[in-house]
């Protein structure tokens, strides 16, 4: 056997695109790819969907090489990869049942099989009360979700999330999100996104792409939580405060302080930088959440004025708006059996 690799494996190059990049996903995991604008993070997803021909590497999906070793390429429709964008692209002119059941077909199921196929995976993602509609019927996020549905009723190996929710106001996102969440579970993806919730809430490992190059990979708590790049610690500029088997997101204008020794409302903590700029001050605290190891910090966006009761070294109370905080639930935790 020549490739032992499950999973995903990539090294490739794609000189036009300023792209040098190399990871491995083990197999059933998912890691989100993170990264500023135009550094290559779809040019990626591209290169193992077969939709770009790197210059040089190696793209090994679940044990088969793709692309590389003796100028192999594998294309794009026999790779088992599926790509999903920001918006659902489905064909306009076929209901939703067909557009999912035209997955199975196109890989060569009879028409039974597809059927059958598009029946169960319309119901894994809870649309299948919408198997009759056509597209332009459709909400953003009911579009994705017969997307999801199609791309998974094709069976892939390695499922592509560029993007997934991003065109989503924030209601759909939420919903997408779930779904994603219970159907990514033992399937083996690279998600990429801006959102600090989507990374904690469904990735195992998470790696940060900076000019073309993988700068971090780590789990993905522990890249957010403590960020190695200034991307993933603007990311993170969004708090995240641990809580149990989750962490509460909000951002630094749902975190009020109060500058006082005395115990009370909120979580004890100590300020560690104030900023001013843009008529806000922007107060950073270290805090010692309960149940969880070590320090972490939390920022707050106060009006300018409080910069004068706020100092470096000084003990205050934070009061996070939780009703204004997403909850989310880390994705993996060490202490569960990895596949
Ligand atoms: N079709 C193309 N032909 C040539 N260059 C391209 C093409 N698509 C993207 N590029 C360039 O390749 C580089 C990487 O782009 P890519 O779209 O992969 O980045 P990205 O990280 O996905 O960006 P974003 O977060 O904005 O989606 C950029 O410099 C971009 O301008």
């Amino acid at each position: 056997m020549a490739d032992v690799t499950p999973g995903l494996h990539l090294d490739v190059e794609v000189r036009e695109r300023g792209v040098d990049a190399r990871f491995t996903v083990p197999d059933g995991e998912t890691l989100a790819l993170l990264g500023p604008n135009g550094t290559g993070k779809s040019t990626v997803a591209d290169a193992v969907a077969g939709l770009v021909r790197p210059d040089s590497g190696r793209v090994v999906v679940a044990g088969e090489t793709v692309f590389g070793g003796a100028g192999r390429w594998v294309p794009a429709h026999r790779r088992k990869v599926a790509l999903l964008g920001q918006t659902a692209r489905l064909f306009p002119h076929l209901r939703v049942h067909a557009n999912v059941a035209f997955a199975p077909r196109s890989a060569g199921a009879d028409r039974r099989a597809a059927a059958a196929a598009a029946d169960h995976w319309l119901e894994a993602v809870g649309a299948a009360h919408l198997r009759d509609r056509r597209p332009h019927e459709l909400s953003g996020g009911q579009a994705q979700r017969v997307a999801l549905a199609r791309a998974l009723a094709a069976e892939p190996k390695v499922l592509l999330l560029d993007e997934p929710l991003s065109a989503l106001d924030v209601g759909a996102r939420a919903e997408v999100r779930s779904v994603l969440r219970s159907l990514l579970e033992g399937r083996t993806c690279v998600l990429i996104t801006h959102d600090a919730a989507d990374v904690v809430a469904l990735a195992d490992q998470a790696a940060v792409l900076e000019d073309g190059r993988i700068a971090d990979q780590r789990p993905a708590a522990d890249l957010l939580l403590s960020p190695a790049t200034p991307f993933a610690a603007r990311l993170a500029g969004m708090n995240l405060l641990p809580d149990g088997d989750g962490a509460w997101v909000f951002g630094p204008a749902d975190l009020d302080l109060i500058a006082t020794n005395d115990d009370g409302t909120g979580l004890s903590g100590t300020v560690v930088e104030v900023s001013v700029a843009g008529g806000r001050c922007r107060v950073t605290s270290s805090v010692a959440p309960a149940g969880a190891d070590g320090t972490v910090d939390l920022v707050a966006e106060l009006p300018a004025e409080r910069h004068r009761e706020i100092h470096p070294g000084a003990p205050v109370r934070l009061v996070p708006d939780l009703t204004r905080a997403h909850r989310v639930t880390t994705a993996r935790r060490p202490d569960r059996p990895t596949r």
